[in-house]
């Protein structure tokens, strides 16, 4: 495996994969096996696998989030060995962003309402990270986990507002056993929050079931918020929408999703079925 830890490492180790085809997996580190079910798959699109590790500071709203988010450089690195990628590249700031860099790419339609409204400039910040990702590595496909529902839509939607000439692949959320959503946060759960956290999944089942069995949407909804506030949750968001737009939704079809946020202690989960 190359590790590349600048922009002229990177280019010189792409320019060595000549016109075979290229996958594209970004991350922001910390790996667990949520971001390796998503290189299995890029592994499986293309000849080659590429993986980003890039805190991007755009898309942090708040300071403490980002001077807090988790860096595990040496363990990612050997889980990214281990699975054979070919090219990881940890990009310097100045790599994405350089001196007087002003651009900034602002997704209306998906990403306006739930994250979008709770993190203010969230998605321009994904937005402009992965564009600037995808101009520099020239992917021919691109893995983004299901977990991150709303920013897989936002994704496939600037995609192909822009014409631009990459595949995009979303790959099923990996659980841990109780049902947990893994996410690089989860680390900063307490043990007793832990326990507590695989609620969010199991009322998120349970609704789903009920939505499926043509039960009326706001009384589920509403009971999913009761329930998990009640066991100490603090519920940014729990709703049904379309898959696609992310509007909310009046009657429950094949398209739609349901789609969580809250905060559990200092940690904000993010799940969807
Ligand atoms: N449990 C999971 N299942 C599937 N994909 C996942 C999972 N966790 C993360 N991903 C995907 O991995 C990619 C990189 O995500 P990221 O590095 O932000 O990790 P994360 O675990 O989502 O961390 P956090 O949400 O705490 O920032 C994203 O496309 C994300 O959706
Ligand atoms: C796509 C991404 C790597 C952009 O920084 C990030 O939003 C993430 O990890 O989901
Ligand atoms: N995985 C989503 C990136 C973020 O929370 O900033």
């Amino acid at each position: 495996m190359i590790i590349a830890r600048n922009l002229q490492e990177f280019l010189q180790a792409r320019a060595s994969f000549k016109d075979y085809s290229v996958a594209l997996v970004p991350t922001m580190g910390a790996l667990h096996d949520g971001h390796m079910a998503l290189v299995k798959r890029a592994k499986e699109l293309a000849h080659y696998c590429i993986v980003t590790i890039f805190v991007n500071q755009l898309q942090f709203d708040q300071k403490e989030d980002f001077s807090r988010y988790p860096k595990t450089e040496e363990h990612d690195i050997k889980l990214l060995e281990q699975h054979q990628v070919d090219l990881v590249w940890l990009p310097r700031v100045g790599d994405i962003y350089p001196k007087g860099f002003a651009t900034q790419i602002v997704v209306d339609g998906p990403s306006l309402l739930w994250e979008g409204e709770k993190r203010p400039g969230h998605f321009s910040g994904v937005a402009t990270v992965v564009y600037r990702l995808f101009s520099l590595i020239k992917p021919h496909v691109a893995c983004f986990g299901e977990k991150d529902w709303q920013q897989l839509q936002v994704i496939r939607r600037m995609v192909e507002d822009l014409n631009i000439p990459i595949s995009i692949f979303g790959v099923p959320i990996v659980r841990e056993v109780d049902g947990l959503a893994k996410s690089s946060r989860n680390r900063f759960l307490s043990q007793e929050e832990q326990q507590k956290s695989a609620l969010l999944y199991q009322v998120l089942n349970k609704s789903y079931q009920r939505l499926q069995n043509g039960e009326v949407i706001s009384q589920v909804l509403e009971s999913a918020v009761d329930e998990l506030s009640q066991k100490g949750f603090e519920v940014d968001y729990f709703n049904a929408v379309d898959g696609k737009s992310l509007c909310k939704i009046s009657e429950w079809s094949s398209n739609s999703r349901l789609i969580t946020a809250a905060k559990l202690g200092s940690v904000r989960l993010l799940d969807n079925m």
